[in-house]
């Protein structure tokens, strides 16, 4: 598996100070606020479950499957709900955890669902970004990193569900997927 990665990007450390600094500003942002944390699976899941040990206000959890990558590194540009919410938005301030926006078409049909089901705030948080890739416009109100455009993997991201579990991020060798 390690054979694989071209590049380390971000280390676990690295990784770990900017969630604390992400977590630190949020609980800042959110004071007296009791937003419906909203995980989109399956690419956010640690960054999520590193994200929330670093807030110090009360939060609700919530998860939701989106997908429209499947075993490319391309999007489909189809994203699909696989999993819904269990509880409803309207009313809520909500913050949407996401892993990375890329062509930014899973954010932008999510926050069109979740403006549409009535939530009362939107706000996303994504830990990485890819600026370059974007087919529609779309700016996280916090992130963690920037990056080149290089699929990557790791920390949660996958190429064909395999590298999820990764402690840090990498950029996946080109033959990997050119195979
Ligand atoms: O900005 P975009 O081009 O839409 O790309 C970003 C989305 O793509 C990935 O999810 P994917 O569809 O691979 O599902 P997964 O999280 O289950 O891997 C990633 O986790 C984001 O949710
Ligand atoms: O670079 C990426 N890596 C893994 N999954 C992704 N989904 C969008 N971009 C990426
Ligand atoms: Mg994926």
């Amino acid at each position: 598996m390690l054979n694989d990665i071209q590049e380390v990007l971000f280390d676990a450390e690295t990784i770990q100070n900017k969630v604390k600094e992400l977590g630190e500003q949020l609980s800042q942002d959110f004071e007296g606020r009791n937003p419906l944390v909203i995980c989109v699976l399956k690419g956010a899941f640690i960054f999520m479950a590193d994200l929330v040990k670093q807030l110090s206000i009360p939060v609700e959890l919530d998860f939701m499957a989106v997908s429209s990558y499947g075993a490319s590194t391309k999007s489909s540009g189809v994203v699909k709900i696989i999993k819904d919410l269990d509880v409803t938005v309207e009313g809520r301030e909500v913050l949407v955890v996401e892993d990375i926006i890329d062509s930014g078409l899973t954010l932008s049909y999510l926050i069109d669902v979740l403006e549409r089901r009535n939530a009362k705030s939107v706000t996303v948080v994504t830990l990485f970004d890819k600026p370059a890739r974007r087919t529609v416009e779309l700016e996280a109100d916090y992130k963690g990193f920037s990056l080149p455009d290089e699929f990557i993997v790791g920390y949660g991201l996958d190429y064909a569900e395999h590298y999820r579990n990764l402690p840090f991020v990498g950029i996946l060798k080109p033959e990997v997927y050119s195979k």
